[in-house]
């Protein structure tokens, strides 16, 4: 499986290709629409989202709510384009009015400047912050809601959620204090905050409505958590095959993740290896199976098949409504840098992108592994597959 993702922030379309999906999942724009709304009404977000509706249009790849194998042409329409539609215009030259918002004095923290210089968009920094804006990560939401799908269908559930959100602290992972996933989910799935439990769900809406108030901006942690994954997922016998790397690439590959980190993470590092090493046991039900799961799931780049525990760090964005010290590209004149509307924090609708970035790379990983041109025989592969596990 491998996808892409095109479209500008104010552009009219957003688009994500996926290649390598089996025929046979069972899929409706319903399925993804669900998904977009958990990113798009997350808490702590800015006027755009008032603006936007998103939801998606199959465009390829699906008949009758069923996939083809085909490349799956996914749609997201950008409401806003409406008020940009002159000044992102493909099909008319630059005009003094078509270009009347301009962007030529870089925001520190965007990639604005670095991505000035290296495309040569010394004419209008528009031309980088409208594709390195977060809007991309809609379709990557969309893609992970396919992924979602599929790995459902052999048991595998993922799901993401807010840990912290500035100086709100507690991101010990949360698996450790519910019975399943599902009860977890049950928590936490009310965004727009983790909602683990009254006073603390209270105290991360005060902090974001406070951090408004102020003219700032707040960072903060998520996790996300996959349950039913199959034993032996990645590869420890080349670098590149560890399954744990592709999801910390995954993660930090999300616009403003600063950090990644698996288990117990950057914890175990305060702890003897007597309390963190996750010791074998063996029972007929289970076959072989860890006693805790302070590595987050993966032993050697594969996963153990316990729970993969993965939590990333969000950056406070950067655009503030009290604009920072900046230079104008044209004239080296200090100014203030130019300012976007803005949301108060990306945190919340992380959690949403990174739990699709984690299905994407299991669900890559499953495709790799086993026969990918039907659904069905997937399954039954899979099934083998797990039942050689157990008797191992
Ligand atoms: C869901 C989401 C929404 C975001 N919204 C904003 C925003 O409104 N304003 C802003 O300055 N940055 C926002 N960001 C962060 C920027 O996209 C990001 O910091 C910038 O592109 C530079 O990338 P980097 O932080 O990964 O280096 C958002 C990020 C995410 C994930
Ligand atoms: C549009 C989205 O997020 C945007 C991500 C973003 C950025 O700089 O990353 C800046 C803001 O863009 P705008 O200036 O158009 O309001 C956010 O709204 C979205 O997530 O759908």
């Amino acid at each position: 499986m491998r996808y892409t993702t095109a479209g500008e922030s104010h552009g009219p379309e957003e688009i994500a290709i996926i290649e390598g999906i089996p025929a046979g999942l069972h899929i409706t724009e319903e399925d993804i629409n669900v998904q977009l709304a958990r990113r798009q009404h997350a808490y702590g977000r800015g006027g755009r989202q008032l603006i936007e509706t998103d939801t998606v249009t199959f465009l390829s790849g699906v008949r009758h709510e069923v996939t083809l194998g085909s490349p799956i042409t996914l749609n997201v329409h950008n409401d806003d384009h409406n008020h940009w539609a002159a000044i992102m215009a493909p099909n008319t030259p630059a005009t003094h009015e078509n270009s009347a918002r301009k962007v030529m004095r870089p925001r520190p923290g965007h990639a604005d400047l670095v991505g000035g210089m290296k495309y040569r968009h010394q004419a209008d920094l528009r031309n980088v912050l409208e594709r390195s804006s977060a809007r991309e990560t809609v379709m990557r939401v969309a893609v992970g809601a396919v992924a979602k799908k599929l790995l459902a269908e052999i048991g595998v559930d993922v799901h993401g959620f807010v840990l912290n959100v500035g100086p709100a602290k507690g991101d010990a992972s949360q698996i450790a204090q519910y019975k399943s996933l599902a009860e977890l989910r049950a928590v936490t799935e009310s965004f727009p905050t983790r909602a683990l439990d009254a006073e603390t769900d209270a105290k991360i809406r005060e902090v974001i409505d406070q951090t408004k108030l102020n003219r700032d901006t707040v960072g903060g942690t998520v996790e996300v958590i996959a349950v039913g994954v199959p034993v032996g997922l990645g590869s420890y016998v080349s670098a590149d095959e560890k399954l744990d790397a592709k999801i910390a690439r995954a993660i930090v590959g999300i616009n403003a993740f600063k950090g990644v980190e698996f288990g117990g993470g950057f914890e175990n590092k305060d702890k003897f290896g007597s309390e963190i090493i996750d010791e074998i046991f063996w029972d007929e039900a289970r076959g072989f199976y860890r006693g805790s799961d302070n590595m987050g799931g993966f032993e050697g780049g594969m996963t153990t098949g316990e729970a993969v525990i993965v939590k990333g760090v969000v950056k406070p964005i950067p655009t503030l409504y009290q604009p920072m010290q900046s230079v104008d590209i044209d004239t080296h004149e200090n100014h203030r840098a130019s300012t976007e509307r803005s949301d108060t924090t990306a945190v919340t609708a992380a959690a949403v992108i990174a739990e699709a970035m984690v299905a994407i790379e299991l669900a890559k990983a499953v495709l790799d592994k086993f026969d990918a041109d039907s659904l069905d025989r997937m399954k039954e592969q899979v099934a083998a597959y797990r039942d050689e596990i157990l008797r191992f």
